[in-house]
């Protein structure tokens, strides 16, 4: 694969098969709950407590954000935030760019809250952010009468000039994608009048429920969202569940180890993120979720897989937005699964911290699995993977995804360009070699 600079200057892993995977496991916060705990209890008035918040690179950068704008975060232990609540009205003006780092989430979400404020604003972001789509937010927050630019008109920086009066739209959202929503929502906090939001899918309504946890009156259901400026937050205590995104990667690894038998523990299954379990049950998955009980944002369970033989599907569309970073696993799974897997209505994926399809088909494929590449999918034929060597190009997913595929392959693989893990799952190497992965820094 392509390589902007040469491997031995970039992380690296040497994967190749461990033993069985076992044990019982706790993985890193959520990471969409974490960016939204932050922000919510940043605008609060008072005092929030977030515990299982996500140490990971774009949930800090969130967090320094808040802080550049006046807000008080303390970190007293790792993974724990006490914020000071400046209130609805309460942020500063950062003086200077705002750095999102690798993070859409924090971008995106930040565009619709910034355009609100008094003060005017710039967001900029690494390199893979600063090539990925800004128009879907840009474009509704305009129509609420915002103010929000980027040089090249779809890419960041992001330059937001503030003091604006805002108006609620009624917005048909073209794309599934909860950060888009979330964008509109968050200017129509700020706004006059009702903002309402509608989906071609229902996304993830983390946003709409911790609003609403933070007594904001807001009305949702599945694809729908509405709310109306003028109300103010209260700070609370939240509990941030494991992100079922970091689990994905050891629940598709566990399904796939012959001998495998692992628990995850409380893991956010929240429907509109699980559709990887219905994929993997549909090809034959043992998966269990044991003690289920009630989140901030949706349901919470521990996950027990057992090894089982996979068989390959014609993943249903229906599923996509639910399993929307679930894919680069899925696509593993797929290739070591019998017969052949065909996915459809995924073209999101080539927006994401890389083209998701063309990383994951270029890998599998360096790795001898037989591959097709479409324009909004992939069809994957099953079979046995051999060592070689992959490139993640910096995409934490990806570089994850490669560390399951090794577990399967003949012999060792090399996975270049592997320190973007951190932005969503630190700690993973120590966890997954915990869990009997073969896994070691090249
Ligand atoms: O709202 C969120 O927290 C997220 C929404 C999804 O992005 P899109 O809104 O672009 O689908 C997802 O891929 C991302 O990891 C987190
Ligand atoms: C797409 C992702 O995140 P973001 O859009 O926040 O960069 C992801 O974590 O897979």
């Amino acid at each position: 694969m392509g390589a902007a600079s040469p491997p031995s200057a970039r992380e690296a892993w040497l994967a190749s098969p461990g033993r069985a995977l076992s044990g019982d496991f706790t993985v890193p916060g959520d990471k969409s709950i974490s960016h939204r705990a932050v922000m919510f209890a940043a605008l609060a008035d008072g005092r929030s407590r977030i515990d299982g918040f996500l140490e990971g690179e774009d949930t800090r950068a969130t967090a320094a954000i808040f802080a550049r704008m006046g807000v008080g975060i303390e970190a007293p232990s790792p993974s724990c935030r006490i914020v000071h609540g400046v209130g609805i009205d309460g942020l500063r003006a950062p003086g200077g760019e705002l750095d999102c780092g690798n993070s859409g989430t924090a971008m995106r979400l930040l565009a619709g809250l910034l355009a609100g404020q008094a003060f005017d604003s710039v967001l900029v972001g690494d390199a893979s952010l600063s090539k990925r789509p800004m128009l879907r937010v840009m474009a509704p927050l305009r129509d609420m009468g915002a103010a929000v630019g980027s040089d090249d008109g779809e890419r960041p920086p992001l330059r937001i000039t503030g003091g604006r009066s805002l108006r609620g739209i009624a917005f048909d959202s073209p794309v599934a994608s909860a950060q888009v929503k979330s964008a509109v929502l968050l200017a129509g906090l700020y706004a006059q009048g009702e903002t309402a939001v509608r989906e071609p899918r229902p996304t993830r309504d983390y946003t709409e429920r911790m609003l609403a946890a933070f007594g904001w009156p807001v009305a949702f259901a599945p694809g729908e969202a509405r709310l109306s400026g003028g109300h103010r937050l209260a700070g609370r205590d939240i509990e941030v569940p494991g992100d079922f995104s970091s689990a994905a990667f050891f629940i598709v690894a566990a399904s796939l180890v012959p001998g495998s038998d692992l628990l995850l523990r409380s893991v956010g299954i929240d429907p509109r993120r699980t559709g990887l379990l219905e994929a993997l049950r549909m090809m034959g998955a043992d998966i269990r979720e044991l003690d289920r009980r009630d989140g901030v944002c949706g349901p919470v369970a521990d996950i027990a897989v057992r090894h089982a033989p996979l068989r390959g599907i014609d993943l249903p569309e229906a599923l996509v937005a639910d399993m929307i970073d679930e894919f680069p696993a899925f696509a593993v799974a797929a290739a070591c699964a019998s017969g052949t897997t065909r996915v459809t209505g995924a073209g999101e994926l080539r927006v994401k911290e890389s083209d998701r399809i063309s990383a994951m088909a270029t890998g599998l494929e360096a790795l001898g699995a037989r591959v097709r590449e479409t324009a909004d999918g992939m069809l994957i034929e099953g079979g046995r993977l051999r060592a070689g060597r992959v490139d993640s190009l910096g995409d934490h997913r990806i570089a994850m995804a490669f560390a399951v595929a090794a577990q399967l392959a003949g012999g060792e693989v090399a996975i270049d360009d592997v320190a973007n893990v951190a932005t969503s799952f630190p700690g993973f190497g120590t966890l997954a070699r915990g869990a009997g992965f073969g896994l070691r820094s090249g």
